[in-house]
């Protein structure tokens, strides 16, 4: 997702040089105790469980939270939330600074497997895997950008014996959500209003996005609503933000529900394992570990997990269901032989294509004033601060090897106003792990210079990684592997893709700020011609960029399908009283960012759960 937090160097580096960033603090300190007294949105109060609920939900993230809170709409059920890190902070309401939050104690700080495939430009050839260690998950860590997918992702899921999953059938759920606040979308019949989710464009922004946009349509694209009938083309992004502040799913969903007397949230609470009757197949509880101290809580009816793509298929194995000759191979008894962790599937791009420009119109550190950019922050909620991580346009384009129908696209773009040295050198480096001597020799000459970039990402990959144990301890990290760049023809899209970006640059709306394609070659990939597909194929590997979008480890499909995980109504294949409800059923990743989706799976997973249990009883 690349460039993202250039403006928050800004604010955060003056919290060690001057005292101005007090002043921040402490206004929202003060709205904080407000908020406490008479605000919808004021915090969640963190519970002592009790011993025993109808459904246990573990992992407050971008599905967890929407079940959580859906499932006590049933006043007649008792809900309990068990999230492993604390609740959400003021700085994590901050849109531009994202990136910030990475590698603190609200992040897993997960790593890939080394590989000599992708990811060569990063320290020990590792990938960074950020996840949300939050209530809000990685929706407190996202970079806010609010697209859907496409309609024929979810078409392709119904098609895979999946009923109910196609794209009329979701529709109605990403529209329940949402609460858009651009007037222009808002009117339009694929969005929504009123719902819990606040959807909106950032209210500040550089002239270099309107470029890209012009730009777009010089090249033949239209620019549209991305989330609307026709996903290709270009346009500014939308967010889950609210009034220029991050909108979690924390904040959507639990806070204005959080006076609810049969919800109860328990933070800092990591599951450890799901409790399961081995001869009645029947998940009956969790045990989790709350201030070092390991507990158990009993499930009347369910238990919901929604701990991520990472961690759902981790807490699945740790409980005996999983691949069996890998259990066995690290000492856990199999109760469920599923193909738990294959089918891990992310969205992979290829960042560093840097473009200078003559003007200042990017988003440089330096040039930011920490006072004025803040106080017009949280005061008037506008500003620089109020950027989606840096992003600001989203496209969806065609290579030659796309469908021919030009309706579902291959490849898309993240266009930031900034380059990796924007904020010289001070946090995107350190976050994604770039060597030294990537940075040193491409990116440090042109620090504090004003620069753009697109980032072309691979929509629909054909590898397919996996996530397995390290060991039967819940604390050891488990191993990743996506498989970047292990099909030749996933490589092919993406160097078309850079070709397209490229000819975006060189249209006739970037011209008036001087804008140029950077020239420097990385260390590794100098002996190819610059811009050679030779080149940008070691280009794609080098800086491997993880667009964060982590899924399909607990496949969704029919008892039929060898791969399948969760049935249709994502319940656990062979096993009562056990569903996942997260990114992890995805049986193929969607076209886009995936936080609406898994959103989206969240609410449907929870009507599910009460069509279920409801019925059942009349
Ligand atoms: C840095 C970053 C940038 C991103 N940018 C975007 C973007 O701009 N737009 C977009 O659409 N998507 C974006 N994504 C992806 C999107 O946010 C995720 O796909 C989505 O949040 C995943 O939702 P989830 O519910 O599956 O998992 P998560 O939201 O990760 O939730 C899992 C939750 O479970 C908790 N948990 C895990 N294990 C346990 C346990 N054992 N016990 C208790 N709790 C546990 C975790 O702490 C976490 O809170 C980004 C993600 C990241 C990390």
């Amino acid at each position: 997702m690349g460039v993202h937090v250039l403006l928050a160097s800004t604010a955060l580096k003056t919290v060690s040089v001057t005292s101005l960033w007090l002043i921040p603090l402490l206004l929202g300190a003060l709205t904080y105790h407000n908020y406490n007294s008479y605000d919808p949105e004021a915090r969640i109060l963190d519970k002592e469980p009790l011993k025993e609920y109808d459904f246990v939900v573990v992992g407050g993230g971008s599905a967890g939270a929407v079940v959580a809170s859906r499932l006590s709409e049933v006043k007649s059920w008792n809900v309990l939330l068990l999230e492993s890190g604390p609740d959400e902070n003021e700085i994590t309401d901050v849109p531009s600074l994202a990136g910030y939050l990475q590698l603190t104690k609200l992040d897993w700080q997960y790593k890939t497997e080394p590989t000599s495939y992708a990811c060569l430009g990063f320290k020990k050839k590792q990938c960074s895997w950020p996840r949300g260690k939050v209530l809000g998950g990685s929706s407190v860590l996202n970079y806010m950008i609010y697209v859907r997918g496409n309609r024929y992702d979810f078409d392709q899921w119904e098609s895979f014996g999946n009923p109910g999953w196609g794209y009329q059938d979701v529709l109605k759920y990403f529209i329940k959500s949402e609460d858009n606040r651009n007037p222009y979308l808002a009117k339009s019949k694929y969005h929504g209003r009123g719902g819990y989710l606040t959807v909106q464009e950032a209210p500040w922004r550089t002239p270099l996005v309107a470029a890209f946009v012009e730009s777009g349509v010089e090249i033949g694209y239209e620019n549209r609503d991305i989330n609307g009938a026709i996903q290709t083309g270009f346009m500014i992004a939308q967010g889950t933000i609210r009034r220029g502040s991050r909108c979690s799913t924390a904040k959507a969903f639990l806070r204005p529900v959080r006076t609810r007397k049969n919800l109860d949230i328990s933070l800092n609470s990591q599951a450890t394992r799901v409790l399961i009757n081995p001869v009645t197949m029947k998940a009956y509880g969790v045990e989790y570990v709350k201030h070092g101290v390991k507990r158990t809580v009993y499930a009347r009816k369910e238990v919901i997990l929604s701990a991520g793509a990472i961690n759902s298929p981790q807490l699945l194995m740790l409980s005996g269901i999983g691949p069996k000759d890998h259990l066995r191979e690290v000492g856990i008894k199999v109760l469920k032989d599923l193909p738990v962790g294959e089918n891990l599937q992310d969205h992979v791009g290829v960042g560093g294509l840097t473009f200078l420009v003559d003007k200042p119109v990017a988003i440089v550190q330096n040039r930011f004033q920490a006072f004025p950019v803040t106080m017009n922050y949280v005061v008037n909620e506008r500003g620089p601060m109020t950027t989606l991580g840096g992003l600001e346009g989203i496209a969806f384009v065609n290579t030659k090897y796309a469908n021919s129908s030009g309706l579902w696209p291959d490849i898309q773009f993240h266009m930031a106003p900034a380059s990796f040295s924007s904020d010289n050198g001070q946090i995107v480096r350190k976050i994604l792990g770039l060597t030294d001597e990537v940075y040193d020799t491409v990116y440090r000459p042109i620090a504090n210079k004003d620069a753009w970039t697109i980032m072309p990402l691979l929509l629909r990959p054909n590898t397919r990684g996996y996530v397995r144990l390290r060991s039967s301890n819940p604390f050891h990290y488990p191993i990743m592997n996506p498989r970047y760049h292990e099909d030749a023809l996933d490589v092919a899209r993406l160097v078309e893709g850079i070709k397209i970006a490229l000819q975006v640059a060189n249209a006739t709306p970037f011209k008036q700020f001087g804008s140029r394609l950077y020239m420097k070659p990385l260390p590794n990939c100098k002996q190819h011609k610059f811009m050679s597909d030779e080149y940008i194929e070691c280009q794609v590997r080098t800086i491997s960029m993880t667009i964060y979008h982590q899924s399909g480890t607990a496949k969704m499909g029919p008892s039929w399908d060898p791969e399948a995980v969760v049935d249709p109504r994502l319940r656990v294949h062979g096993v009562e009283g056990l569903r996942v409800i997260d990114a992890s059923i995805m049986p193929t990743i969607v076209s886009g960012n995936t936080n609406a989706a898994v959103i989206m799976i969240g609410e449907k997973g929870a009507d599910l759960i009460k069509q279920d249990w409801l019925n059942r009883r009349r």
